[in-house]
């Protein structure tokens, strides 16, 4: 297991809960309605909500005496704040700056997410946004502390996802683990991990490699720029499916089920209430229906291969094997609903990652001639065979994959809801509140990087102690919903990196703009071109 695994590994084992609940706070905190009722009210009255008014500034204001800090602080006036309570509520959490009316803010936040998040942070480590346009209130959190704490909330503190997005729920499917609350959660995942084992991933390696030096062939034989987003898109696809099935397929089944996914995956982009045959939801659930077909299929076959005693490698493989200690197994839906969950988690998320690789190497050649160095002292020590031990030896591809995602997050932040009231921060935040943890932010704001080059890709900073360290990045989750494809994702691009620059040179067209898809992606698709080096053949 690598640094950035092993840390992942140790915080999600002492991710225990920090969030407390405090009822009693509670209890004596008035309502929330009732408290934004008031800053509406105060706000009318010309009243600023300071981004710096503590709780206790902003109820005494309202007429309201809360007990400040010590514990034989006086009782409030209105006799709901008893003494002892140190807990502010909510309410008192700064705000983001009066922005104008509901509708512009949402726009803001809708169109300029991280400058809107920024800028409603401010210096402060938590905000609160207001409920508005039927929206929950939202706690903003702008600390690793705070996002840490929240993501590895569990047990009965539960804290939701929203995957409560009925579209996304019914195309991915209610069983699968984004899906599934605690403590079925904890079960499914027990179940499935062994699939990603560090020995699962050492079976499936020459697979990868295959599926990888397939691609870069093409791309070199082409002779002509190719379109690197397109590509790692088809590339990451038929990946992911090799390694989730354990076998190769024929090009022309590869090409359908590539279209059924994209049908499929359109349909998460659209309103759901409209299942028509015409819609892109409709269409969307028709793919699934026949993705569904064919992963039973695969199933069936993969059960009876299995009962035949033989052996057959791939995530799939693992599944259909995996047992309780009751003796129970997955069900066919559960498998179903997983492998889909798989394809989505980890296709798109590697390929815009590699797609941003790719365009950073190409603009900084220095690092790119470091990772070829890199590859030389591997293949002198190790030969041109790629296993598992040998990606681990690593470091400086690793460097450039984490430099790249904290720079360009694939995912900009995770959503969490408040299940129940909880405290957070010397806060009392209230059941249904939204959590929201702004990766992307955090990585900029990370305090081992200095401001003058916190936007600067420089791989070698996380060769140094403190880069080998988590720190604030949380590229890949934390807590009990860590990424369960990290290792296979670290896999898949160090392969592609090593591959790449052991045979061939490239170059690509990066005078583009990036727009956030999922993650950054260049408008101009990044046409590329590559070529096979003269002294490639001893390299593959
Ligand atoms: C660069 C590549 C990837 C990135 C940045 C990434 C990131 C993430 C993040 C941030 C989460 C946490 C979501 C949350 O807390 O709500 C997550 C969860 C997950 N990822 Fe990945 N991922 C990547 C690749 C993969 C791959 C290749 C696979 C599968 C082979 C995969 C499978 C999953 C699954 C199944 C979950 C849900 C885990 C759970 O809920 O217990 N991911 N990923």
């Amino acid at each position: 297991m690598d640094t950035y695994s092993s840390q992942q590994s140790a915080l999600r084992s002492s991710g225990t809960r920090s969030c407390t609940v405090s009822r009693q706070c509670l209890a004596r905190a008035p309502t929330t309605a009732s408290l934004w009722t008031r800053r509406a009210a105060r706000a009318a009255r010309g009243i600023r909500v300071h981004a710096a008014t503590s709780a206790a500034e902003e109820l005494a204001d309202d007429g309201v005496s809360l007990p400040t800090t010590s514990s034989s602080s006086s009782s409030s006036s209105s006799g709901s704040n008893s003494a002892g309570s140190s807990c502010p509520f909510l309410a008192g959490l700064p705000s983001p700056p009066a922005a104008g009316s509901p509708w512009y803010t949402r726009l803001q936040q809708l169109s300029h997410p991280e400058q809107w998040q920024r800028a409603a942070l401010g210096s402060h480590s938590m905000v609160s946004v207001p409920s508005q346009l039927g929206l929950p209130a939202a706690c903003l959190l702008g600390t690793a502390e705070l996002a840490k704490t929240v993501l590895a909330g569990e047990g009965d503190i539960t804290l939701q996802g929203v995957q409560r997005n009925y579209g996304f729920a019914t195309l991915v499917g209610q069983h699968s683990l984004l899906m599934v609350q605690e403590p079925r959660h904890k079960y499914l995942r027990n179940l499935i991990m062994p699939a990603f084992s560090p020995e699962a991933i050492e079976r499936l390696t020459p697979r990868m490699v295959a599926v990888v030096s397939r691609y870069l062939d093409a791309w070199a034989a082409a002779g002509t720029p190719v379109l690197a987003a397109e590509e790692l898109k088809a590339l990451t696809f038929d990946f992911i499916y090799a390694v989730i099935l354990g076998r190769d397929y024929e090009q022309q089944q590869l090409q359908h089920m590539r279209q059924l996914y994209g049908t499929w995956a359109a349909g998460l982009q659209d309103w759901p209430f409209l299942q028509l045959p015409f819609t892109r939801f409709g269409k969307a659930m028709a793919a699934r229906e026949q993705l569904m077909e064919l992963f039973k299929a695969a199933i069936a076959e993969t059960r009876a291969l299995l009962q035949q005693g033989q052996e057959v490698p791939g995530i799939l493989a693992s599944l259909v094997s995996a047992v309780d200690e009751e003796g129970n197994r997955l069900s066919e839906v559960e498998l179903c609903d997983n492998l889909m969950l798989l394809i989505l988690a980890g296709h798109d998320t590697s390929s815009v990652t590699l797609t941003n690789i790719l365009a950073h190497l190409h603009n900084r050649p220095a690092a790119m001639q470091q990772l070829r160095q890199e590859q030389q002292a591997l293949l002198a020590r190790h030969g041109s065979q790629l296993s598992t031990g040998v990606l681990r030896e690593m470091p400086y591809a690793e460097a450039v994959i984490r430099e790249t995602l904290r720079l360009r997050n694939v995912i900009p932040g995770l959503h969490r809801v408040a299940a129940r009231d909880i405290e957070l921060g010397g806060y009392a935040v209230p059941a249904g509140t939204m959590l929201y943890s702004p990766l992307h932010l955090l990585n900029k704001a990370d305090p081992r990087w200095t401001d003058d080059d916190i936007e600067a890709f420089r791989p070698e900073r996380m060769m140094t102690a403190e880069g080998q360290k988590g720190g604030w990045q949380m590229s890949f989750g934390h807590g009990p919903r860590f990424c369960a494809g990290y290792l296979v994702a670290m896999a898949e691009m160090k392969v592609l990196l090593a591959l790449l620059a052991r045979g061939y040179e490239f170059s690509c067209n990066t005078d583009t703009q990036w727009v956030q898809q999922v993650g950054q992606v260049p408008v101009n698709n990044l046409p590329m071109t590559v070529t096979r080096r003269r002294d490639a053949a001893a390299a593959t």
